[in-house]
């Protein structure tokens, strides 16, 4: 008879969270609990001789078959937190242009499938990537890398000056069940 296993989980005084399956055997990203009408697309960048060149929207793509009315661009300052936002109508396609960052989603919208999920997703120039973010998911990004990020957001609807379609809740908000870590 075998004694106890001191590497069985059950002998231990505790055992934590095990990991899940976050990438497959050639790096693509496993998906997480996702929340319904996020996506995202992987992108690679072509190496060239003086550098890279990327990609970040193409219609073609058929991720949406919405316009691109506006295309802008946000620097967040190492460590700095851009929390909460959400758009009743605007869809969000946000891009790192440099620095790397991370983005929290968050949906409230009652008749959603996955209502109360919340997903976690990082953005980085070594890891091009689009995440598309429809209206009604709460969205917080922060720089994460050492140096600025540079968030490019390729919107449906372009900004209103005399009526934004923009609603903010504090990054620290006690709605949504998640809480950036400062840096100094
Ligand atoms: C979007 C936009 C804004 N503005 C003005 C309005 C404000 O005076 C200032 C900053 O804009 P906003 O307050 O919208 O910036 P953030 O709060 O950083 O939010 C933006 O960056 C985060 C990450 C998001 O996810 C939002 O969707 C995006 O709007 O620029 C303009 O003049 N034109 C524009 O197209």
């Amino acid at each position: 008879m075998k004694g106890p296993d001191a590497n069985d989980v059950a002998e231990w005084r505790f055992s934590g969270s095990k990991d899940r399956q976050t990438t497959y055997a050639n790096w693509d990203l496993a998906p997480g609990p996702g929340i319904d009408g996020v996506l995202v697309k992987q992108i690679t960048n072509v190496l060239t001789d003086d550098g890279t060149l990327t990609e970040i929207y193409r219609q073609d793509w058929k991720l949406d078959n919405l316009p691109v009315e506006q295309v802008f661009q946000k620097i967040i300052s190492p460590g700095g937190i851009s929390a909460w936002h959400a758009h009743r109508k605007a869809t969000d396609r946000l891009f790192c242009g440099y620095g790397r960052i991370k983005v929290v989603l968050y949906d409230a919208r009652r008749q959603s499938p996955t209502v109360g999920q919340l997903s976690v997703h990082r953005l980085a120039l070594e890891r091009p990537a689009l995440l598309v973010v429809p209206p009604g998911v709460w969205h917080g990004v922060q720089a994460v890398s050492d140096t600025p990020a540079i968030v490019v957001n390729a919107v449906d609807i372009a900004y209103s000056y005399e009526d934004p379609d923009h609603w903010r809740l504090p990054s620290d908000a006690a709605e949504i069940p998640f809480r950036f870590t400062h840096r100094n």
